[in-house]
């Protein structure tokens, strides 16, 4: 919730809170610690999937129930998707292993039977034929054994590969990932796809075999059985193990919810962790007393997550308890009981007292063993399917929040907003149309805005801290709903958008001026579909040589004064942690330069010259403008005035939901004429 939080405040909210901070820094430890206290309560309810609350994720319980058997269902017709799919072939290889090994067991059995037997009636020669028989059998046996193994993980790898590759197609597909976790909530998406998918997918594959071959090895075994003791006292022991099923399912723990729970305090750990990290340089800064709260943070989820699985923990021991003696000891003591009945009453059993009652006895005990380890093993896999719940819930959730798709999505519950949502996407301009603004949470930020951007009249937006103007490319970019009004855009890729903070791509120095353009080694390998898809350009016969290119790259990082940057170790070539090596004025000028590469019509410049020095801002501007590129920035410095024919205010406060146009003199080719109205 801290983190949903903090996420909704605008650029300058947050800065203000932290000087909040500093100032409040003398409250007294304990208003800080009550702070942490609500925020870790918080972010435990987010880690339970309690989300926000004006939001509500549509969680579902975490049961075996009909809605775990159609999550399972949908998940696994994404995992198999055909009887000839080659995940079905290899089902159909283990189900064929699975059989062979039943056969197998049962085959040696009757050799044991038989060996026990010659060797009681002293016959040499025949159990010297056995022992043979029994050699070259194992061969046969081993490799069955190991394929099987082999063949489960070769089904998980092949699930995982199915299931993750769907995922990312979801995810990455319009914006889902930012819709579904910073519009609707969803936590720990990375690791719902990393660690759960991987999770999810090693059950399921140890469920089939679990529960096919005890299966086969039940019917197969009790036929043998019935030619030895019949089908009536095996009986007894299916008895005995239908009430144990019924004993172990009362007195079961809700392990799926656990393991559901206990998946999502790792997560959230993980993910505090993950914020040190990230803000390593700002918490270093005001250590020791920041750090002091970063170690009581991180150590609340320890200890959360501790508490936990020590009570799940403490629980699986009273459950295995349990098995060990219904299941394990209890069902030996019943098979040996059935089998040795009719001896113990009838002392004038026919079965009793030649040659073949000892090869009975022994092949007996061994598929009694056999059976009674398959009903063991049938019984037990209630516990192996909530634990599937659990990860089914996890990567479901996932699953149906990517595939709710975008943030037009959002507004399915209310069709007022549907019919509003109408981006005409091929206009030479830009054009807000009584546009009305309104945050996730409800509050309308502005009203009835109308204005356009025509090639060469840049436009510049400003206004107090959170009256929305970032808001306005948020909803232009689709990743916010529009509510009222029309938005008209150039066509896909006349548009970029450069935040105060840029995005940097791992890679090489050349893929940061490249990006939208995927990193090149990522490109060298994607199939020539995906290339064709993802970079047209990269394959069209119009895309320069990697010279020209290059050429084209160093000018822009000289226009931006980074040609010391490129004249630093491998050149273009160089590979860095871009985000945490370079300044912050480093970072918003390498942005610059990308966008002076790719030069598009329109340019949405969100602050991205923050901390850039004054002199170097009028650059900055200068060469975007001399590019040819019609900006639209949001900015509080008058001097940038001058590179705009039109300043649009957002008056924000409280009850301000509304704007102004200022038209402002026509730059020169310079674009230093304007100086305001
Ligand atoms: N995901 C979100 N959920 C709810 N409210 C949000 C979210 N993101 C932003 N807001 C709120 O929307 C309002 C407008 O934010 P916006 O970022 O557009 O402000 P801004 O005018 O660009 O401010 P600044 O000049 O400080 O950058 C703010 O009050 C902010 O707290």
């Amino acid at each position: 919730m801290a983190d949903l939080f903090l996420d909704g405040l605008s650029q300058s909210q947050k800065r203000s809170l932290a000087i909040i901070v500093v100032v409040g820094g003398g409250a007294g430890a304990n208003q800080i610690k009550k702070a942490l206290r609500s925020a870790a309560r918080e972010q435990q309810e987010l880690a339970m999937g309690t989300e926000r609350k004006d939001k509500p994720l549509k969680h579902k319980a975490v049961a075996v129930d009909a809605i775990f058997a159609s999550r399972l269902r949908k998940i696994l017709s994404i995992c198999v998707p055909g009887p000839l799919s080659a995940e079905a072939g290899l089902i159909y290889a283990q189900g064929g292993l699975l059989i062979a090994r039943t056969m197998l067991s049962d085959y040696i059995s009757r050799l044991e039977g038989q060996t026990g037997r010659y060797i009681i009636s002293s016959d040499g020669s025949k159990v010297r034929r056995t022992m043979a028989l029994f050699v070259a059998a194992s061969i046969p046996a081993a490799v069955v054994n190991s394929g099987l193994k082999y063949m489960q993980k070769r089904i998980k790898l092949a699930f995982q590969r199915r299931l993750t590759l769907q995922l990312h197609e979801l995810y990455c597909n319009n914006r889902a990932y930012f819709a579904a976790s910073t519009l609707r909530g969803l936590t720990g998406a990375d690791q719902r796809i990393t660690e759960d998918v991987e999770k999810f997918t090693y059950a399921i594959s140890e469920l089939y075999s679990y529960t096919f071959k005890p299966l086969l090895d039940v019917v197969l075994f009790t036929h043998s059985l019935s030619g030895i003791m019949g089908y009536k006292s095996q009986l007894a022991l299916y008895g005995y193990y239908f009430c144990c099923a019924s004993v172990l399912r009362k007195t079961s723990p809700p392990l799926a919810l656990m393991t559901a729970q206990e998946t999502a305090l790792t997560g959230a750990f993980r993910q505090a962790h993950q914020r040190l990290v990230q803000n390593a340089e700002e918490v270093a800064f005001n250590d020791p007393p920041a750090g002091m709260a970063e170690q009581m943070i991180l150590n609340q989820h320890l200890y959360r997550m501790l508490r936990h699985s020590r009570l799940s923990a403490f629980q699986h021991f009273v459950q295995q308890v349990l098995d060990g003696f219904f299941v394990k000891y209890g069902a030996t003591a019943v098979a040996l009981l059935v089998y040795a009945l009719p001896f113990i009453f009838d002392s004038n059993n026919p079965r009793a007292g030649s040659g073949h009652a000892t090869q009975n006895y022994i092949r007996a005990m061994r598929l009694l063993g056999n059976t009674s380890k398959g009903i063991g093993d049938l019984v037990l896999i209630y516990k192996r399917i909530t634990g599937l719940a659990g990860h089914t819930s996890r990567v479901s959730e996932l699953l149906e929040q990517a595939s709710a798709g975008d943030v037009k999505n959002l507004s399915s519950d209310n069709p007022e907003r549907v019919h509003t949502q109408l981006y005409l996407r091929n206009g030479p301009t830009i054009r807000f149309d009584r546009v009305t603004l309104t945050s996730p949470d409800g509050t309308t930020l502005v009203r009835g805005l109308t204005f356009d951007v025509t090639p060469g009249r840049s436009v510049m937006i400003m206004g107090p801290n959170g009256s929305g103007k970032s808001s306005l490319f948020r909803v232009a970019a689709g990743l916010w709903p529009l509510q009222a009004g029309e938005i008209t855009l150039p066509p896909k890729g006349q548009l970029f958008y450069l935040s105060q903070r840029p995005y940097l791509v791992s890679g090489t120095l050349r893929d940061q001026l490249l990006y939208p353009e995927p990193p090149r080694d990522v490109l060298a390998v994607a199939s020539p579909a995906s290339r064709a898809r993802v970079a047209p350009w990269a394959t069209s016969a119009a895309y320069p040589s990697r010279e020209a290119l290059d050429e084209r790259l160093a000018q822009c990082l000289e226009a931006v004064e980074l040609d010391g940057l490129a004249a630093r170790g491998r050149g273009l070539d160089q590979v860095q942690a871009w985000t945490e090596t370079l300044s912050g004025g480093e970072k918003q000028r390498l942005a610059m330069a990308r966008l002076l590469f790719h030069a598009p019509a329109y340019a949405v410049l969100d602050e991205c010259t923050s901390a850039v020095s004054a002199d170097g801002e009028l650059a900055l501007y200068r060469a975007a403008i001399r590019a040819g590129i019609t900006v639209l920035s949001i900015g509080h410095r008058p001097a940038l005035k001058g590179f705009h024919s039109r300043i649009v205010h957002f008056e924000g406060g409280d009850g301000g939901k509304g704007w102004t146009v200022e038209e402002l003199r026509d730059r020169d080719s310079d674009g230093l004429a304007g100086t305001g109205a």
